[in-house]
């Protein structure tokens, strides 16, 4: 038998299959991982087919490992696989490993062997082999230079394996409920240790096996376990235990559809029961109930003994969300999402692998979870940036989920209150199947929104963030003990420091940008790359004392909250709150409990939560994204005012929405007072058809990145002519100039915008484009392709 296999080293040269013999004995199947000889090394691979005949002259070499019992790929994500390969620009190899929980990626180490007894008593080795990343001395490292040329001593590459199971003793019981019985009776008086173990094995055998800390809780000291060992009433077994990332909770009952809710299931049922491969964009109004519709009909894909998947954006992935479908599903469920512990997440997804987990609940990545025979697949928020992966393999969970209900021939389900442009627009075309709902779940009226203009408006606080009107709104409902959230996307205290005198403004030395005043930690923050440096008391320029920080961050905000409302509590959300594990599900339980008053934060606040005591929102100021240099700024504005608008009044207590903007006349703010996306969309298409925008042409960016700038657009404009040189109208390819952000981490940025409707020969030349970009590497270059980018700036 001959395996063929994809191995672990990320190179053009490498982007492959390579054939190995499998020796008899070793169970290989496709989508095993594997550990091969790779020239001098060894390397992790995945089969990914098994033939009779090579296509190879010479001898094969032989698979060395199996690694796991169970191969961690199926055969559909083996195949799905080389599809994404040819479709989004990576390799094979990458895409596989993103495939996988992080700890079954490989981890690689060099070591140093002696090659002769003599040498093996080196004192450098000391009976052992050296790990060469440990080595730092320089007469060491020279040594060793001596010893390989020498031929004393020879570079090995050791494999490792990182994924661990959990192990952890049980007792279990070798007898018969009736056999301890007896040996209760017969045990004497005083050994009451021995009695309470006896009497709970007759009682509670089918319970059994215990481990050593349940049966502690009973009062069983590790002395009376060891003495029934001794008797051979116990035995004791090392099992695998998972590693839980969630606790049980009562299980809950489907509430009654509304007529809306029954028809939009009915008509995803049908195709549910067809086994029928349909998309479903499912737009429905803030809060008009998708997430029931979404339950029901993951137990209608369950009750034909199938499974399901369900895909939520990171940021959704509260625990109020997860308690939801594990109130439904139960021990069906798994979660994945990144802030799984990396022993969770392997166990998480080793319960799919197994079929013990049918019900798949996660973020991105989980849209490769290994389910069988998948019956139903959900985007919910579907318009969320984050489900395209924003570096290499660059992929869409849309279009994997797309794929894989094909395969499984089986409905998709994305669903939104603000869909994305290209999604409604496939929705126009019939690519996609229109459902809407378009009340709330109980007839809730939607909130009243109305515009402040900043322009000509009365400030209440001494920093001009919080006008009158919304200050007097915040007043209102903390006198009524209502709930309020505030939206501010932008974090830190001031976004620039200016210099009255000479005009300088600090920038970061890295990137092309102002560096954010951060008060808390009292630094000058990098918002791209980290960055800092301590606030400067004088201008770094001319040493003049007036300098000012300028614009406004949620810090600032939360600042002048608490001189307006000394009395409420006010809870912050943004990147800087929410850094350490478990904190931003602290910060929403405590508000859900109504622990606090004001909810400020970033966009992290805006979508998916539900809080029936919030009447009021307010956005503070809704220009922060409107005026970027990229074609769906609008867009992304509408969205986000609409989403955050859609928290306010979702239960019995009537809503209200306050928005701040010095631009109240712009379509996207207007649009998103109304809260109506049907206007949005029509008038957006019509903005995008007279820019030769998306949904209307295909975009590809390519950027071209390096230390120097010279360098960068030079390789830019060779590429710009080689597509040039096939490409024809109506594509129309743009630039290269320099991005917005032309500099960042110290690398200039130069990008390529290709706009095309059908382009026969595209994905041929760009495969060659990415190709000679592994070569121009070792010049500093690099280039990346990016299929329907997210940003293009
Ligand atoms: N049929 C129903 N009867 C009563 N209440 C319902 C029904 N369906 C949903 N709800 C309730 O309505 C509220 C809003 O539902 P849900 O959170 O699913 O909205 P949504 O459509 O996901 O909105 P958003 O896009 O704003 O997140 C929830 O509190 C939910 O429990
Ligand atoms: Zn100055
Ligand atoms: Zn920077």
């Amino acid at each position: 038998m001959i395996a063929q296999v994809i191995v672990d080293v990320a190179a053009r040269q490498t982007d492959r299959v390579f054939e190995y013999h499998v020796p008899d004995g070793l169970d290989a199947d496709v989508g095993s991982r594997v550990i091969v000889p790779f020239g001098r090394r060894k390397v992790q691979g995945f089969i990914v087919s098994l033939t009779e005949q090579s296509s190879f002259a010479g001898q094969l070499k032989d698979l060395l490992l199996v690694v796991d019992e169970m191969p961690p790929l199926t055969e559909e994500l083996v195949e799905l696989s080389a599809d994404l390969a040819r479709e989004i620009f990576a390799y094979r190899i990458s895409i596989l490993k993103t495939m996988l929980p992080g700890v079954m990626r490989a981890n690689y180490r060099k070591i140093l062997v002696p090659a002769s007894e003599q040498a093996a008593k080196l004192p450098l080795f000391q009976g052992d082999e050296v790990d060469l990343a440990n080595l730092e001395e320089a007469h060491l490292i020279k040594m060793v230079k001596q010893l390989i040329s020498k031929g004393e001593a020879r570079i090995e590459y050791l494999v490792e394996n990182q994924a661990r199971k959990k192990m952890t003793a049980v007792y279990f019981p070798r007898l018969k409920a009736e056999e301890y019985r007896e040996l209760l009776n017969e045990v004497r008086a005083g050994a009451s240790q021995q009695k309470k173990l006896l009497s709970d094995l007759a009682e509670n055998l089918p319970a059994y096996p215990k481990s050593r800390e349940q049966l502690k809780e009973l009062g069983i000291s590790t002395a009376a376990l060891k003495n029934a060992l001794e008797k051979n009433w116990l035995s004791l077994k090392e099992v695998e235990q998972y590693r839980r990332p969630t606790k049980p909770v009562a299980p809950s009952q489907p509430l009654k559809l509304n007529a809306d809710q029954a028809a939009v299931l009915d008509r995803i049922s049908q195709d549910l029961q067809a086994h029928k491969s349909q998309t479903f964009l499912l737009e429905g109004v803030t809060g008009s109930g998708k997430t029931e519709v979404y339950l029901q009909a993951i137990s209608q894909a369950l009750a034909l003994g199938r499974t399901a998947l369900m895909l939520v954006p990171e940021i959704s992935l509260t625990p109020q969300m997860v308690r939801q479908v594990q109130s439904r599903f139960g021990q069906q469920v798994a979660v994945l999402h990144s802030a799984l512990s990396e022993g969770e997440r392997y166990d998480e997804w080793r319960r799919i692998r197994r079929g013990e987990a049918q019900v798949v609940v996660g973020a991105r990545s989980a849209v490769f979870a290994p389910l069988h025979n998948i019956g139903l697949i959900i985007i919910d928020e579907e318009h969320e940036g984050s489900y395209k992966q924003d570096n290499n393999p660059r992929y869409h969970a849309r279009d994997v989920a797309i794929w894989r209900s094909r395969y499984h021939g089986c409905p998709l389900i994305l669903g939104s209150a603000t869909p994305s442009l290209a999604s409604r627009a496939r929705a126009q075309k019939g690519v996609y199947q229109l459902l809407r709902l378009q009340k709330r779940a109980k007839n809730q009226p939607l909130p009243r929104v109305d515009l402040i203009d900043l322009k000509h408006v009365q400030f209440a606080g001494s920093q001009f963030d919080l006008s009158c009107p919304l200050t007097e709104a915040i007043q209102d409902r903390l006198a009524k003990k209502e709930q309020v959230i505030l939206l501010l996307n932008r974090r830190g205290f001031a976004n620039f420091m200016l210099c009255r005198n000479c005009g300088f403004v600090l920038k970061c030395p890295n990137c092309d940008l102002s560096l954010t005043m951060h008060k808390d930690t009292w630094t000058m923050q990098c918002h791209y790359c980290g960055y800092q440096e301590a606030v400067p008391e004088v201008c770094p320029n001319c040493r003049d004392r007036q300098i000012r920080f300028l614009g406004t961050g949620t810090q600032k905000v939360q600042e002048e909250l608490s001189e307006l409302f000394p009395q409420a509590k006010i809870l912050r959300m943004d990147v800087d709150t929410t850094r350490r594990k478990g904190s931003y599900e602290r910060i929403l339980t405590s508000f859900g409990r109504g622990e606090a008053d004001i909810l400020l934060g970033t966009q992290m606040i805006a979508k998916g939560l539900d809080f029936p005591n919030v009447t009021l929102v307010g956005v503070v100021n809704a220009d922060t994204g409107l005026w970027l240099p990229d074609y769906n700024a609008s867009e992304k504005t509408f969205e986000l005012l609409t989403q955050v608008a859609g928290r306010a009044g979702r239960a019995d207590k009537e809503g209200q929405v306050m928005i701040q903007t010095y631009n109240p006349d712009h379509y996207a703010i207007r649009l998103a007072q109304k809260q109506d996306y049907e206007l949005f969309y029509a008038k957006e298409m019509q903005v995008r058809h007279a820019g030769d925008y998306p949904p209307y042409f295909y975009t590809v960016l390519v950027s071209v990145s390096a230390k120097n700038e010279q360098n960068a657009a030079r390789e830019a404009f060779k590429i710009k002519r080689q597509l040039l040189s096939v490409l024809k109208a109506p594509t129309i390819v743009l630039g290269p100039a320099p991005a917005t952000i032309s500099r960042l981490k110290n690398q200039y940025y130069y990008q390529i915008l290709v706009k095309y409707k059908r382009e026969k020969h595209l994905n041929e030349l760009l495969h060659q484009i990415q190709d000679q970009a592994q070569e121009v590497k070792k010049y500093g270059l690099n280039v990346e392709i990016d299929p329907e980018p997210e940003r293009i700036m």
